[in-house]
């Protein structure tokens, strides 16, 4: 992991960022660079949509408007980190327990620039534990639904979302056809949202300042 590549990232991603946009933006350390990028265009957009709490207060402590989703209709663009990224751009994302409110910008963006350390980058998804957040009453159940498909679940026992549910950190998962793995997951009664972003991969992936 590489803090200097992740500020490389974070302020490369401005330069997709238009006049007058509504910008989502998303969690984590990597997009904390983004966000402190864009407070230097904070004049020149109309504000941002937030995907955790924590994002919120660094927007809104740097003065950039943060705006409710059903009000902006759809985004242009969404800036965000990863946790894993294949050569497809297809993502594992949730290591901050904010993977649900980041799945629902990322779906009503256009553009998902994913900004990401080349420690991000794997040939095959799953060494990073898979986060899927959970109706904490079904948590057992889906514990048993995991082991059917072969992966260990562990709980993150201690955390609450933003949304108020559980993560269970799924390991020992070498995921070679993501999208029908997000599909069978996403038919599981509660199960809120899976870390896989493989049905809505990113667009552009920015490793460092380099897009590959
Ligand atoms: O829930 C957290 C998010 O999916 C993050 O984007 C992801 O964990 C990457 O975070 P970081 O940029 O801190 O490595």
């Amino acid at each position: 992991m590489s803090a200097n590549e992740k500020k490389l990232a974070g302020e490369a991603a401005i330069r997709y960022v238009e006049d007058g946009a509504i910008v989502g933006v998303g969690t984590g350390s990597t997009v904390a660079f983004f966000i402190d990028a864009l407070a230097d265009l904070k004049d020149r957009i109309q504000g941002a949509v937030s995907s955790s709490e924590q994002s919120t207060a660094h927007l809104k402590r740097l003065g950039i408007p943060v705006l409710d989703l059903n009000a902006t209709g759809r985004l242009t663009l969404y800036v965000d980190g990863a946790d894993e990224c294949d050569p497809h751009k297809r993502l594992i994302k949730g290591g901050g327990a904010a993977l649900t409110r980041e799945k629902i910008i990322a779906e009503a963006s256009d553009k998902f620039v994913c900004i990401i350390d080349s420690s991000k980058q794997v040939p095959l998804l799953g060494k990073f534990p898979l986060p899927i957040e959970v109706i904490p009453m079904a948590r057992s159940l889906i514990g048993r639904e995991i082991v059917k498909r072969g992966g260990n679940p562990v709980w993150r026992d201690g955390v609450v979302t933003d949304n108020g549910n559980w993560v269970i950190d799924v390991h020992g998962w070498q995921i070679t056809d993501p999208v029908a793995l997000e599909n069978d997951l996403n038919q599981l009664p509660g199960i809120v949202t899976v870390g896989l972003f493989a049905r809505r991969p990113a667009n552009v992936v920015l490793v460092g300042d380099k897009e590959i």
